[in-house]
């Protein structure tokens, strides 16, 4: 039975048996464990993940349960809450933007694959499961993300902090966001050119009020371009996601987009590749599937270049609908949402391993 003679160090030696799947440490190891209380008959404390997206929360859980019973009393109650602190990729050295612990570019290389339509998802997804997400439009002479979030017309304010004025993000489904789609006239014929548009990131980086984040998504406009490069120049990145349709063309470009971000110059992680439009699904028949792009290019990509797939998103009309209605498909109660929402947590779980890699390697730098 339970009971007072059990201590806290008796519940810590059970969870250091718990390794954290991804890292191979022990939760007590990882500092992940916090705030362990006992009392009559249970004993509760909360686990701090890495990202509020983990996939792997219930095996966590579980895994921790069993380890009380097993080496402490299988008659405690245990009470676990699962909070998450998103780790940085950033470790608090940024100028720009230090309170932004991660960016994450969402390129292609052809147009019209759905890459706005990826990156709403995924920030919706994010937010969902509880994280600060952001969203720049880095696609200034065709932004579509005002419209997929329902956003068309609306103008951000412009608000002086510390004798500075600072554009205040959109907040739409609790995302913040900012396009040129908010601040310039979407039917003047004017054309961008190159250092306009370099001058147009900068102020979305540096004049606009982001405050805290866990994740800012980059939506990038298709190809490699001075967008790309101007990005990597204004801030570190921590990775890229590739977004390609299983086609030959859009693979090849997809591939380009890849070794841009892994020049040495460049030297961007890739996180992993979203096939979408993998194949087209009728929505009442979830079990046909037409593979009318071809069958297995992003996961062929991804093994060329030792990267993983995060998501493989089918063709279906109603992803198409709620692009264009304004609200982001992954907010149904579908197969799409959790298509969605699991490429959102495997994006999430290769952005904390990133950052655990990262903090090895200036651990081991340092020591050298
Ligand atoms: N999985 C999908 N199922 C159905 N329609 C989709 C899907 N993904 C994207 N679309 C639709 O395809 C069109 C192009 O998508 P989107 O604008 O996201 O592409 P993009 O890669 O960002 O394009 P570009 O970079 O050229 O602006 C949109 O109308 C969108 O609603």
């Amino acid at each position: 039975m339970g009971d007072l003679k059990i201590k806290k160090e008796d519940i810590l030696k059970a969870l250091s048996t718990v390794e954290e799947p991804d890292l191979k440490k022990d939760l007590v190891t990882l500092n992940m464990i916090k705030d362990i209380e006992l009392g009559i008959g249970e004993v509760r404390f909360t686990v701090v993940l890495t990202t509020p997206a983990c996939p792997l929360k219930e095996k966590i859980r579980k895994d921790c349960e069993n380890a009380i019973h097993t080496h402490v009393d299988n008659t405690l109650k245990v009470v676990i809450s699962m909070t998450a602190d998103v780790t940085s990729s950033r470790m608090g050295t940024a100028a720009l933007l230090p309170k932004v612990k991660n960016i994450i570019a969402i390129a292609s290389g052809k147009g019209g694959v759905g890459k706005s339509t990826i990156t709403a998802n995924i920030a919706v997804a994010l937010k969902q499961a509880g994280a600060k997400v952001g969203i720049i439009d880095a696609d200034i002479s065709g932004p579509s993300i005002p419209v997929m979030f329902g956003a068309e017309g609306m103008q951000p304010l412009v608000q002086e902090i510390d004798g500075k004025n600072m554009i205040q993000p959109i907040m739409q489904f609790g995302i913040k966001m900012i396009s040129m789609g908010f601040l310039a006239p979407q039917e003047s014929p004017v054309p961008w050119r190159g250092p306009m548009m370099t001058q147009a990131l900068r102020q979305f980086f540096g004049d606009t009020n982001w405050g805290e984040l866990d994740y800012l998504l980059i939506d990038l406009p298709p190809g490699t371009s001075d967008i790309h490069l101007s990005l990597v120049q204004l801030v570190p990145v921590t990775g890229a996601v590739i977004v390609t349709t299983p086609q030959k063309v859009a693979l090849s470009d997809a591939q380009k987009g890849l070794m841009f971000f892994r020049q040495p110059q460049i030297n961007v992680p890739i996180l992993g590749i979203i096939e979408n439009m993998a194949y087209f699904t009728p929505e009442e028949l979830p079990d046909n599937k037409y593979f009318i792009f071809g069958k297995d290019g992003g996961k062929n990509l991804a093994a060329k270049y030792e990267t993983q797939v995060l998501g493989e998103i089918p063709l279906v009309q109603s992803i198409r609908e709620a692009g264009d209605e304004g609200q982001p498909a992954v907010m149904s109660n579908s197969i799409i949402a959790t298509a969605f929402k699991e490429t959102a947590e495997k994006l999430a779980r290769q952005i904390a391993l990133r950052n655990a890699n990262q903090e090895k390697t200036i651990r081991v730098e340092m020591k050298v």
